[in-house]
This record gives C-alpha cells, sequence and structure tokens, in this order.
C-alpha cells in the first residue's frame, strides 16, 4: 500500500527541523549501509497510532532577503502542492504573520489540497491563545497550536493531518492497474522513454479532483493491460540554487516512489552511474519497490563483446545494496528493447506479489541450514525454528529463532541468497524481521 505524502511549508526559523525530529524520533531518512539521500533531512517515516506517512520537508535554504523569502516559499509551496497528500503549514506564534503568509496560504487554498495550519512555538497555551487566534485571518481554517520542542498539542495536530488521508487515498486503492515510476537524473531520458512507450496511444489519466500530482500520470497499454507511468521528468524548473534544484527533484522522486509499485531507473549510458543515481536507487531500495534498471542511451555506445559485462560490473559495484535489480540496456531513441521493458515489469510485478508456502520455504531454509552452520557466540549457537512470509510488496520473512542476538547480518544475507536461488525474486527487494521463540 502507498503511504500518504504529509509535506510541511514554512517560513525559515518555523521549527520545521524541530517538528520533523520530534515526529520522526531516531527514524529520519535513511539507513547507512548504502548511499544517503542526504545526511539532512528532506523525508522521515512518521507511524502515529495506527497510521503510517513519509514526512517531506520541502524547505531548508537559509535565505537573506524578503524577496528571496517569498519566491523560496513559493516553489515550496509549488512542490507541497504537486506531490503532498496533505500539506502541513506551520507558522510561529512568536514571528506573528508577515505578508509573504498570506500569499503562501492563497496558494495552498487555490490548490484545494488538505491543509492544516499549524501554529508553532505555543509553549504556554493560556499565555498565547490570543495570539494563535490571528492566524485565522489566513482564511485557510483553524489554527492548530503545538509545541514542537516540547511536544505539546502534536496528537490533535495528527489527528487532522490523518483525519484527511482516507479521503484522498480512496481513490487510489481501487486502481488496480500497476503504478510505475519512472526516476532519474535529469536528461536521462524519461520522458523520451514514456513517449516512445506510448506511441500513438498516449491516454493522459484524467486529473482525480484537483490533484496535481494525477497530471502528469499516463496509462499506457500493453498485450491488452494497462499500466500507469508516473513521470518524475522536466526537474529543471526555475530555481537556479543548486542544493535547492536537488531537494526538489529527491522530494520528487520520493513522493513517486512512495505512489509507484515499481521503479524504473533510468541510467544516461554515456555518463555511467553517477552519484546522484545511486540516491535515488537508495529511495527505492529502502521503500522496498521493485526496481528495474534501464541503461539508456545504448545506442550512442561504441560497443564491442565486453561492454554490457562491463556496465553490468560497474552497476553492480556502485549499487551493491541492490544486486537483485534487473539490469536492461536500451534505447528511448531507437525503441530498441522497449518491449522488453515491458516484460519485465510484468515479472518483477509477479515476484513482488509471490507467497511462497511455509512447507517449502522450510524445506529450503533447513537444507541451507545443513550445508552452513548458523553463527554461535560464547558457546551458544543461533538456533532457526522455522520461518515463515507475512507480507507481500515487498515479500517480507519471519525468521524464529532460540537468540536474537546470534543472528548475524551474514546469515541472514546468506538465507536470503538460497531463497533466491530457489524461487527467484528478481526484481524486488526482501525483508527479514528475527523473532524469538522460547525453545521447547
Ligand atoms: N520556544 C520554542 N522554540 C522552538 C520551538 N520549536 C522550534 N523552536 C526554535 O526555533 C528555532 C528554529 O527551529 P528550526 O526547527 O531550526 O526551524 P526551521 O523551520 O527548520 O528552520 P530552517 O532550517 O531555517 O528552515 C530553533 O532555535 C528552535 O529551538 C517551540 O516549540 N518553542
Ligand atoms: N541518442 C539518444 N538520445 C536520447 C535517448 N533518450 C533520450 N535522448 C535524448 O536525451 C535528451 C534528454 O531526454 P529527455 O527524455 O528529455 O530526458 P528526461 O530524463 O526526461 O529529462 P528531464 O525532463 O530533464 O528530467 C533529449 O535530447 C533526448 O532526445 C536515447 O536513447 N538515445
Amino acid at each position: 500500500m502507498s503511504r500518504p505524502i504529509v509535506a510541511i511549508v514554512g517560513r525559515p526559523n518555523v521549527g520545521k527541523s524541530t517538528l520533523f525530529n520530534s515526529l520522526a524520533g531516531e527514524k529520519i531518512s535513511i539507513v547507512k549501509d548504502y548511499p544517503g539521500v542526504t545526511r539532512d533531512r528532506i523525508y522521515a517515516d512518521v507511524t502515529w497510532l495506527n497510521y503510517q506517512f513519509t514526512m517531506i520537508d520541502t524547505g531548508g535554504i537559509e535565505m537573506d532577503t524578503k524577496d528571496i523569502m517569498l519566491s523560496h516559499m513559493r516553489q515550496q509551496a509549488e512542490i507541497a502542492i504537486e506531490t503532498a497528500d496533505v500539506i502541513m503549514f506551520l507558522v510561529d506564534v512568536k514571528q506573528g504573520l508577515v505578508d509573504a503568509d498570506f500569499k503562501v496560504a492563497d496558494m495552498l487554498r487555490k490548490s484545494h489540497k488538505p491543509v492544516v495550519l499549524v501554529v508553532n512555538k505555543v509553549d504556554n497555551f493560556e499565555k498565547y491563545m490570543p495570539d494563535v487566534y490571528e492566524f485565522y485571518n489566513l482564511g485557510i481554517g483553524d489554527p492548530y497550536p503545538i509545541s514542537a520542542s516540547s511536544k505539546i498539542g502534536l496528537g490533535d495536530m495528527l489527528d487532522e493531518v490523518t483525519s484527511h488521508f482516507n479521503k484522498s487515498l480512496a481513490t487510489e486503492e481501487e486502481d488496480e492497474r500497476p503504478r510505475i515510476a519512472i526516476v532519474g537524473k535529469p536528461n536521462a531520458g524519461k520522458s523520451s522513454i514514456i513517449n516512445k512507450l506510448l506511441g500513438e496511444e498516449r491516454v493522459i489519466v484524467s486529473d482525480i479532483a484537483g490533484t496535481t500530482r494525477d497530471a502528469i500520470d499516463t496509462a499506457v497499454k500493453w498485450n491488452g493491460k494497462e499500466y500507469v507511468f508516473i513521470d518524475t521528468a522536466g526537474l529543471r524548473r526555475k530555481s537556479r540554487i543548486k542544493e535547492e534544484l536537488e531537494r526538489y527533484s529527491i522530494v520528487r522522486t520520493v513522493a513517486a516512489v512512495e505512489k509507484a509499485d515499481l521503479v524504473l531507473l533510468v541510467i544516461d549510458a554515456t555518463e555511467g552511474v553517477t552519484e546522484q543515481d545511486a540516491k535515488i536507487a537508495g529511495i527505492a531500495h529502502e521503500r522496498g519497490k521493485g526496481i528495474i534498471i534501464c541503461v539508456n542511451k545504448w545506442d550512442l555506445i561504441e560497443k564491442d563483446n565486453k561492454t554490457v559485462a562491463k556496465y553490468t560490473d560497474e552497476i553492480r559495484r556502485i549499487l551493491s545494496f541492490m544486486p537483485y535489480a534487473q539490469i536492461m540496456f536500451i534505447s528511448a531513441k531507437t525503441g530498441q528493447r522497449l518491449p522488453k521493458v515491458f516484460e519485465t515489469i510484468e515479472t518483477v510485478i509477479q515476484y513482488q506479489n509471490l507467497r511462497i508456502a511455509t512447507g517449502v520455504l522450510n524445506e529450503i531454509v533447513t537444507e541451507a541450514v545443513a550445508m552452513q552452520q548458523p553463527p554461535s557466540d560464547k558457546g551458544k549457537r543461533l538456533k532457526i525454528f522455522y520461518v515463515t512470509q507475512v507480507s507481500v510488496k515487498p515479500p517480507t520473512f519471519v525468521i524464529f529463532v532460540n537468540d536474537k542476538e546470534l543472528m548475524h547480518f551474514s546469515y541472514t544475507r546468506y538465507l536470503e541468497n538460497r531463497i533466491r536461488d530457489a524461487f527467484g525474486f528478481t526484481g524486488t527487494s526482501l525483508r527479514f524481521i528475527t523473532r524469538e521463540r522460547k525453545e521447547k
């Protein structure tokens, strides 16, 4: 299921980072064993009661003049409107209202996206409530007072935020067509691929009630089946600030990946795999989505019988955290191997949804354990009682053991490889959860 996206928009210094940290706790961004999106906060997973959502911070640049601030805030708001299911507009009770706040509020109101107005730094409700009421003047509904640093008022605010989820996601869940995000660096050829895949069949997916996001979704029919492509092309927007551009491209990538079942990562063959490609791949991996790496512009490469192997090695080396990813060499220009892309998409979708019966799974695991002894520590050896698959997209397995501490990362990896040998699971990451169970 795709997780709702909540974007925070707000001026510098209103407390966006503080709120981010308070809500996300330790779980901010990125696991360390593959290239992180950035050390800095851009997105985080938040769990609140039974809800899980992805929070993104669309801003974060230092600004010196008022003019730059306004244009920056407009861009933040635009990105939020484009990518988010719910927008949190964060203001500061101590700074009060400024002109830019009204302009941003206007933009948000016109977008028809759910907006929650959050007034921060209300460290003392009694003292500041009269000031909070001032924010009604923005005309975007009730202000929710909070103190991000003392974690006051967060519950009511989150209740309001999550109350908007079901409405926005209901339409999406009914749609059974596979959703494929095409991601990659600017100029890699994302639009060209979509256009070529579409050929004559271009159908723009109809706008669902005022959501800009869907305007860039395109349905393509192949073998009688419809697929929805989510395009992240056109990232070279107005901004001239490099960090800002990078942030926007990450935000849009996160949003597209979040809404997708499967990700096509487009790499420009003439440039090889870049650091930015690795970051984007990291997002898809972390989200547990299916992935296909398309090395595009293959027509421009001078080839001999070692070229494919050379490229493959290079990709495997740099994207070593996703050895399961399919790699394809394509050309949007000539159409080379594009039909094969659909076949591969079908394969990956099947593996993302594959369920292995517990009996068969445990035959494989028992055999694996017999071939390579589980690790031990201080005379105590890891015992694996049994393994069971608990979910799909991505396929997730629970391993029941005698002592969690004894389960070493490398042994999980070994079991993963044996399971892959037996069942394939091409193009999809696998998740493993270790649980302790009392010995009988
Ligand atoms: N009194 C009070 N101060 C707060 C609260 N939340 C944040 N602050 C302070 O406000 C200042 C700015 O907070 P940040 O979280 O860095 O603000 P930001 O919006 O992320 O700022 P930029 O990174 O510049 O966009 C810091 O000094 C925080 O300690 C709050 O609830 N009460
Ligand atoms: N020779 C060759 N050129 C290609 C191929 N695919 C794309 N191009 C060219 O590469 C340039 C960029 O292609 P786009 O499709 O606009 O790239 P994009 O990834 O959508 O770019 P953004 O909109 O910036 O994100 C264009 O000039 C295309 O004609 C290919 O397979 N072979």
